[in-house]
């Protein structure tokens, strides 16, 4: 019999990306959809449309397109379906996908001869377009939610993270209030990651639990759906809509689809594993203890994970706190920044010709401290700090911070990096649980982590060892390794079968790739107090105005 393989997807905010692993682990295959590349056709803008009063959205038949089209692209890649054992998967968080009531007999009967997206495709769905993470729209049903359990403090206690407009609570609640009869011709609503492993199965998928703590929704304490807040962004149909309560990664969901194994050639008991969120996938992928983890995708996250203690972690409303995908007790401390690449890429068309190796000359010509100039961007409403936008420049001397008007054009570049990583070195110290060790290592992901000079100044900001795995796709490598995790679970003997046994016995597997320079780290520790000092100024300020 040949050896098995295990698929592993990643429903990211510009691209479909798909990982193929072996039972030892090793990468075999790796392909990608990107949405406003090869389907044009759906009008997206970096996967995402933009409407009014900062809502943003994806089409799900865009996402559901790129699953056939990335499927015949790995078919005539070679990839043998016949050897996968087990699917499962990441996504962007906090997403939403409203199903219709045709979903269930729609799922179930595809016929082989037609493709996911002529079957399903409007039919399937009382949304077509899915509310995605940049989305900030709901402000008032954030407050209103956090006023429901008597303030931020008391939401971050109960479900890990006070009201964020991303967050999908609010974002229900925005149907549930505003747009009465979508809501009513809804049966189920999942998460993106949920609403993918319900496509594999055919039927619907539970949440994860790691997942789950983006909604706003879940206790993070016990994993279980919380009525009162159900009740206040949904009413009583909620609970239903949403289905059972959510469940740890690792479960076995059931066998694929007939679909599947009839137009795909996917064995009869290939088994589906709950898709959870791209950062979870990222943590399960490659954080061990005392790594913090710096994903570089279209947003900015640093992860740290905090093993199970005997304490309640702490809740805070200025990061997220989120239950671990496979380890019972444990956690995720996550920082997230809305204007990560999209940012840097505009600086970089703007000033360095479209070309980052222009932008990387620009900013490796620029002393550290940027010649005492910090520049701050955020062409979309940020999510740290909250609701700012704009771009605002200062000249930074001995910590005091002045507004300017302008900058050289070849400062932007070093202005851009420097200050998205210094707003994240001036929290870590808060975010890091209060008996962590000190951290070790950065492990960094994501689109600009092949970059070197991103990689030398992450060094030098974070003052750690800056290390990458042998893909930059941690989120579809995360969602492969717990495919092959719900394969392997059944064959160990009891208490030696956890997600980190199984990871033991694949070694480490990232490799470093930049030390950090101890002068320039020691200038970048005396920069932090500049940069709080700037954001204290932008946020007393900023009006919500355009790039
Ligand atoms: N050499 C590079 N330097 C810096 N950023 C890069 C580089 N190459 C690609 N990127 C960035 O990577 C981003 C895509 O990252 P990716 O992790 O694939 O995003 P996502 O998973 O959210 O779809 C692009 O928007 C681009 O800005
Ligand atoms: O909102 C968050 C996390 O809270 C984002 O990190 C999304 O999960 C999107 O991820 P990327 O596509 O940027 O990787």
């Amino acid at each position: 019999m040949s050896s098995p393989l295990f698929l592993g997807f990643d429903l990211s905010t510009q691209q479909l990306k798909a990982i193929v692993i072996s039972s030892d682990t090793h990468i075999v295959h790796e392909s990608s959809v990107h949405f406003d590349n090869h389907l044009p056709h759906h009008g997206t803008d970096n996967g995402a449309i933009h409407g009014e009063d900062g809502e943003a959205a994806a089409p799900v038949a865009m996402w559901i397109e790129a699953i056939d089209v990335l499927l015949a692209q790995m078919k005539s890649a070679g990839v043998d379906f016949t050897r996968i054992h087990a699917v499962s998967g990441s996504a962007q968080q906090h997403g939403s996908v409203y199903w219709s009531s045709d979903a269930p007999e729609l799922l179930k009967n595809i016929p082989s001869d037609k493709t996911l997206e002529e079957h399903l495709c409007p039919g399937a769905f009382s949304l077509q377009d899915a509310p995605i993470w940049q989305d900030s729209s709901t402000t008032e049903e954030c407050r209103a939610l956090e006023a429901e359990v008597g303030g931020p403090q008391n939401l971050a206690d109960l479900t890990g993270s006070r009201a964020y407009e991303r967050f999908t609570g609010p974002q229900i609640s925005k149907i549930y209030h505003k747009d009465r009869e979508i809501y009513d011709a809804t049966h189920r609503i999942s998460l993106v990651s949920s609403f993918l492993a319900s496509l594999f199965l055919q039927t619907y998928a539970p949440v994860e639990v790691s997942d789950a703590s983006g909604m706003n929704l879940m206790n993070i304490l016990t994993s279980k759906w919380d009525d009162h807040l159900l009740n206040a962004c949904g009413g009583p149909s909620l609970k239903e809509k949403l289905g059972p309560d959510p469940v740890l990664g690792g479960t076995n969901l059931g066998s694929i689809g007939g679909w599947w194994m009839r137009k795909w050639g996917f064995p009869t008991d290939c088994i589906i594993a709950p898709f959870t969120g791209d950062n979870p996938g990222t943590v399960v992928a490659l954080s061990t203890p005392g790594d913090a983890l710096l994903s570089l995708g279209t947003s900015t996250t640093y992860l740290l994970a905090a093993p199970p203690s005997a304490t309640p972690p702490k809740r805070m409303t200025t990061s997220h706190l989120l239950s671990h995908p496979t380890t019972e007790g444990a956690s995720i401390i996550m920082l997230c920044y809305k204007n990560g690449a999209l940012a840097r890429s505009q600086i970089m068309e703007r000033y360095a010709a479209g070309s980052w190796d222009k932008f990387n000359e620009l900013v490796e010509q620029t002393p550290p401290g940027n010649n005492s100039r910090l520049g701050l961007y955020f062409p979309l409403i940020e999510i740290i700090p909250p609701n700012v936008q704009g771009q605002y420049l200062f000249s930074t001397t001995n910590h005091s911070v002045e507004p300017v008007e302008s900058f050289p054009d070849e400062a932007h570049p070093r202005a851009i990096l420097e200050s998205q990583f210094l707003s994240i070195k001036s929290r870590v110290l808060e975010i890091l649980p209060h008996d962590a060790p000190p951290l070790e290592r950065l492990i960094l992901t994501g689109g600009a982590a092949g970059n070197p000079t991103i990689r030398q100044l992450v060094a030098d900001i974070f003052n750690l060892k800056v290390y990458v795995a042998r893909t930059k796709e941690a989120g579809s490598l995360g969602g492969a390794l717990l495919a092959k995790y719900v394969w392997w679970k059944p064959q160990q003997t009891e208490g030696k079968n956890s997600y980190t046994d199984m990871r033991h016995q694949d070694g480490d597997s990232v490799s470093e790739v930049a030390t950090p320079n101890s002068h320039v780290a020691a200038q970048y520790e005396e920069l932090v107090e500049a940069y709080r000092k700037a954001e204290e100024w932008v946020v007393a300020r900023s009006t919500k105005n355009t790039l």
